[in-house]
C-alpha cells in the first residue's frame, strides 16, 4: 500500500503535478514527512498540502473493517470460492465443505505416510467434473521429488469412480489436466512459481500442489537461521498466488528429529517428554516457526499403535480433531467420519508408532509407485 503511486490517487492534477515535479511518487515518501517539510518542499500552502495528505492516507492505508463487513465480504467470496472437498466425509464437515481456497494447506507428516497419496487424490478431484463433486479444473503439480504417479492416480480414479473412468477418453482427459512440474533446484522452483503466477490468473488452474516445500527448500538453504529468513520470501510468495488466484494451495512437509537445543519453543512443536516407547518425542515438522504461522490449515498424518490418523492440527474453524485412516487401491479413506477432538500437546504431537508396518506396502497393483515414476 504505502508503494502505491500518487499519480493513481485521484488528486487534482495541479497538486499532483507538484510531487511529479519534486520527484515524490509513492504514499510512503509523502506520508514519512510532516506537512510543514511538505509545504516547504512543495512550496504550497497547508491547506492544499492537509487535503493532498488526507487522500493519499485514505487511499494507501485501507480503512478499518467491521466484523459485519469482513463476514459479508466472505459470504461473497465462498460464492466464487469455496473449498475442494477432499472425498473424506468426516474431514470435510469439519473443514466446512474441503480444503478452503485462497489459503495455504499442509500436510505434515513422516515418510511413507501417505501425504503424496493425497496429494494425487486432490489433484484427481480438482479435475474431476462438477457432477462427481470436482472442480472441473487444471491442476498444476510441482513434485520435488519425483513421486508423482500417474498410473497411481487413474488407478484412484478408477476404483473410486469406477463409471466416470468406464467413459472412452476419461483417463487422457483427466490426466492432460494435471501438469507436473519437477524443478531440479531451488531456483528453477523459484522461477516456476513466477511462471505460475501468470497461468493461474489466465488458465482454469483450481489446484497448486507442492510436494514437498521441505525437500525443495532443503536443496537450495543451509541450515538454521539464514534458512528460516530466506524461507520468509517464498512463503510471502506462495502465500499471495493464494490470496489472489482464490485456489486452494497444498503444500508437504516433511518431519525431522528436534534437536537438544531447540528444546520446545513453540506451541506447534512436540514436548519433548521422556516416552518409555523411545517412539517419537522428537519428531518436529521440518520447517520452522515462519511456516507454520503461514499456513491456515494444517493436517499431521501419523502413525500410531500400527494404524494412520490424519490429524485437523489448525484450522480457523474447527476444533482439533483426529481420524483413523488408511490407504487402498482407492486412495485414502477413513475409518471412521466422527474425529476424536485432541487436547493439548497431543493437537501437535507427530506419532510414528508402528509407522515402519503400515509403510511396507508390496505396492502389487501399482507396480510404478517402488520404481520409476510413470
Ligand atoms: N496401491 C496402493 N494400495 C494401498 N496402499 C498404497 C498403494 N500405493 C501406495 N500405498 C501406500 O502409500 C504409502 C506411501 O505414501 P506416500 O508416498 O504418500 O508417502 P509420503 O507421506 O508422501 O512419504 P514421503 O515423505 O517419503 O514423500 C505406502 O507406504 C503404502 O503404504
Amino acid at each position: 500500500m504505502a508503494e502505491k503511486l500518487i499519480k493513481e490517487m485521484g488528486l487534482p492534477k495541479s497538486m499532483a503535478n507538484v510531487f511529479a515535479a519534486r520527484n515524490i511518487t509513492t504514499a510512503k515518501e509523502v506520508l514519512s514527512l510532516t506537512e510543514f517539510d511538505l509545504m516547504h518542499l512543495l512550496d504550497v500552502g497547508m491547506a492544499q498540502v492537509s487535503s493532498a495528505v488526507a487522500r493519499i492516507s485514505e487511499v494507501a492505508c485501507p480503512p478499518y473493517q467491521t466484523a459485519l463487513s469482513l463476514m459479508e465480504q466472505r459470504v461473497q467470496k465462498e460464492e466464487h470460492g469455496g473449498h475442494l472437498p477432499t472425498d473424506l466425509k468426516g474431514l470435510d464437515e469439519a473443514l466446512c465443505g474441503g480444503i478452503p481456497f485462497g489459503v495455504l494447506t499442509e500436510l505434515v507428516g513422516p515418510a511413507g505416510i501417505g501425504k503424496t497419496q493425497f496429494c494425487m487424490k486432490l489433484s484427481l478431484l480438482a479435475s474431476l467434473p462438477a457432477v462427481y463433486g470436482g472442480l472441473n479444473g487444471h491442476v498444476i503439480y510441482i513434485d520435488v521429488e519425483s513421486k508423482f504417479s500417474s498410473r497411481r492416480m487413474i488407478e484412484i480414479g478408477v476404483k473410486s469412480f469406477p463409471d466416470l473412468f468406464k467413459m472412452t477418453g476419461v483417463i487422457q482427459e483427466m490426466a492432460g489436466r494435471i501438469l507436473v512440474l519437477r524443478p531440479t533446484s531451488l531456483s528453477k522452483f523459484t522461477e516456476s512459481l513466477q511462471q505460475i503466477k501468470e497461468s493461474l490468473l489466465q488458465r482454469q488452474v483450481k489446484l497448486l500442489v507442492i510436494d514437498s516445500m521441505a525437500a525443495i527448500i532443503s536443496r537450495g538453504y543451509g541450515h538454521g537461521a539464514s534458512r528460516q529468513h530466506l524461507l520468509g520470501w517464498h512463503i510471502s510468495f506462495i502465500k499471495s498466488l493464494a490470496e489472489i488466484s482464490r485456489i486452494p494451495i497444498v503444500v508437504t512437509n516433511q518431519v525431522r528429529s528436534q534437536t537438544h537445543e531447540e528444546g520446545c519453543q513453540y506451541s506447534f512443536q512436540v514436548q519433548r517428554t521422556e516416552d518409555p516407547a523411545g517412539y517419537d518425542s522428537h519428531l518436529v515438522a521440518a520447517l520452522g516457526i515462519n511456516w507454520a504461522h503461514a499456513v491456515t490449515i494444517r493436517l499431521v498424518l501419523e502413525a500410531k499403535s500400527g494404524q494412520r490418523f490424519i490429524k485437523l492440527a489448525k484450522s480457523p474453524m474447527s476444533p482439533p480433531l483426529a481420524f483413523p485412516f488408511n490407504i487402498t487401491s482407492a486412495g485414502i479413506s477413513l475409518l471412521n467420519d466422527i474425529g476424536t477432538e485432541l487436547k493439548g500437546a497431543e493437537i501437535n504431537r507427530i506419532h510414528y508408532h508402528g509407522h515402519s508396518e503400515i509403510i511396507n506396502f508390496d505396492g502389487k497393483g501399482c507396480s510404478d509407485k517402488w520404481g520409476k515414476p510413470t
